[in-house]
């Protein structure tokens, strides 16, 4: 669709064709487009070689152990803006809180995927916001959005002040052109985008829809792999952080950045993506969700699945996310006398779905691909009739669930409906019906039925 706008970059490894990589998780990583634009042995010298300038940001607090934060050579400082900052309004991008008076959060619902529009959105007017749970301003929660992408962010930028986005395509081929480096994404492909750091979304093949979660609190990380031990589940020689990646353009540019859930415009002379180096652990990174190695029963039961957790966003309270990221992707299943479908739950936790591709064991017809479902806290949720008949009266041979893809953000805290959630997005006003035909098969008599 819109031709990338990319062509001026010049990369680590000379000038943009593919974007570069560099693999590891939570790297000291180190990368320059030119030679020798990094000051070798400390960060800020007298001056820096090229002219530039050297520029600090701290994703975590100073004093957090371990820090997180990059030095950045860069050919002006981000402060040179040349206008104040003007409130806009993206109606459909929301925070929490964000509780609304007339939506019943209260339920279990599922969407259809949202159709695009025929307008043509960018990644600031096409995010669709489906549920939001904590408090911004605190730094505790999180949204769900939908984005639905037709059209390249030209001469403008943007930040989250308030976020980390995960972003999660299911539609489509993005590429984020940060500060730091590019990043392509397709789907069964994730991004992650700290809190601050400056980008532009181009359209590679469109139109493009995924889902984002965006994470006001602690950045994501591995989760505690215990007695899985130090194999399987994400890898981290998987996870991806780009190359070093600039350009030199002086025309007029918008810089869009979200704080505290408002929407600010300012003007700026110059291209922001002007950082020639880098050093440091806070990066943007991607990582292909197909080299997720899950783990799971081999003899009997259906473990919590907790153990598909690709990413965690902890809370504080050890051991309850503020998000956990849960990846249901192919695999086997073995295990003999079991129901083995997920099992019918009510979780303190809220678990908001979406399916990336394919059909999912507890739910064969309806969560379709690029639909969503919401199981708020505590709310009864389980297989639909069609699979609990399926699976237990299966014949229990090694079976492959193939060709499928769902995800889920699971969050210790209440995600609530936005208005576009609850009135325009394409709900099912049907989904709890799924469950209405599970007969009572309990007559009294003992044996299996
Ligand atoms: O509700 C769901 O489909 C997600 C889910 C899957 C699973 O295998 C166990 C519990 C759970 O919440
Ligand atoms: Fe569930």
């Amino acid at each position: 669709m819109n031709a990338p706008n990319t062509s001026g970059l010049i990369q680590a490894n000379g000038s943009l064709t593919e974007p570069g990589y560099m693999p590891g998780w939570a790297n000291d990583f180190e990368t320059e487009a030119l030679p020798d634009a990094l000051p070798r042995g400390m960060n800020s010298p007298q001056k820096c070689n090229y002219g530039l300038y050297g520029e600090q940001l701290s994703g975590t607090a100073f004093t957090a152990n371990p820090p997180e934060r990059t030095w950045s050579y860069r050919i002006r400082p981000s402060v040179k803006h040349s206008a104040r900052y003007a409130r806009i309004d993206l109606p459909y991008w929301k925070s929490a809180p964000n509780v609304v008076d007339n939506v019943t959060s209260l339920g279990q619902y599922r969407w259809d995927a949202i159709p695009h529009s025929g307008e043509h959105l960018t990644w600031l007017t096409g995010m669709r916001t489906m549920t939001t749970a904590g408090d911004v301003n605190i730094q505790v929660g999180m949204a769900s959005h939908v984005y639905l992408v037709t059209q390249s962010m030209k001469d403008a930028y943007f930040f989250s002040a308030d976020s980390e986005l995960l972003v999660v395509p299911q539609e489509g081929r993005l590429r984020f052109a940060t500060e730091l480096g590019i990043i392509d994404v397709e789907p069964k492909e994730i991004a992650i985008l700290p809190r601050g750091l400056v980008y532009r979304v181009e359209v590679l093949d469109g139109p493009c829809r995924g889902f984002v979660c965006e994470n006001y609190g602690q950045k994501f990380e591995l989760p505690a792999r215990g007695p899985i031990g130090a194999n399987c589940m994400a890898n981290p020689r998987d996870f991806k952080v780009p190359v070093a990646a600039f350009e030199d353009r002086e025309v007029p540019s918008t810089l869009t950045v979200k704080w505290c859930g408002q929407f600010h415009e300012t003007q700026i002379g110059q291209s922001p993506l002007d950082v020639v180096a880098w050093h440091g652990n806070y990066a943007p990174y991607k990582y292909d969700l197909r080299t997720y190695c899950p783990v799971g029963a081999i003899l009997f039961d259906h473990p919590d699945p907790s153990i598909f957790t690709v990413l965690t966003a902890p809370s504080g309270v050890p051991g309850t996310a503020n998000i956990d990221f849960v990846l249901f992707r192919e695999r086997w299943l073995v295990a003999e006398n079991t129901f083995r479908p997920p099992w019918y739950h009510k979780n303190i936790m809220s678990e908001l779905m979406g399916n990336i591709y394919g059909q999912y064991d507890a739910k064969p017809q309806g969560f379709v691909p690029g639909g969503m479902s919401l199981h708020n806290m505590m709310l009864p949720h389980g297989p639909d009739r069609e699979a609990f008949e399926k699976a237990s009266n299966a014949n229990l041979g090694p079976d492959k669930l193939d060709r499928t893809m769902s995800f889920m953000f699971e969050t210790r805290f209440p995600q609530h409906l936005t208005e576009f959630a609850g009135k325009e997005a394409p709900l099912q006003d049907d989904y709890i019906d799924c469950w209405d035909s599970l007969e009572k098969k309990f007559d009294g008599t003992p044996g299996k039925k």
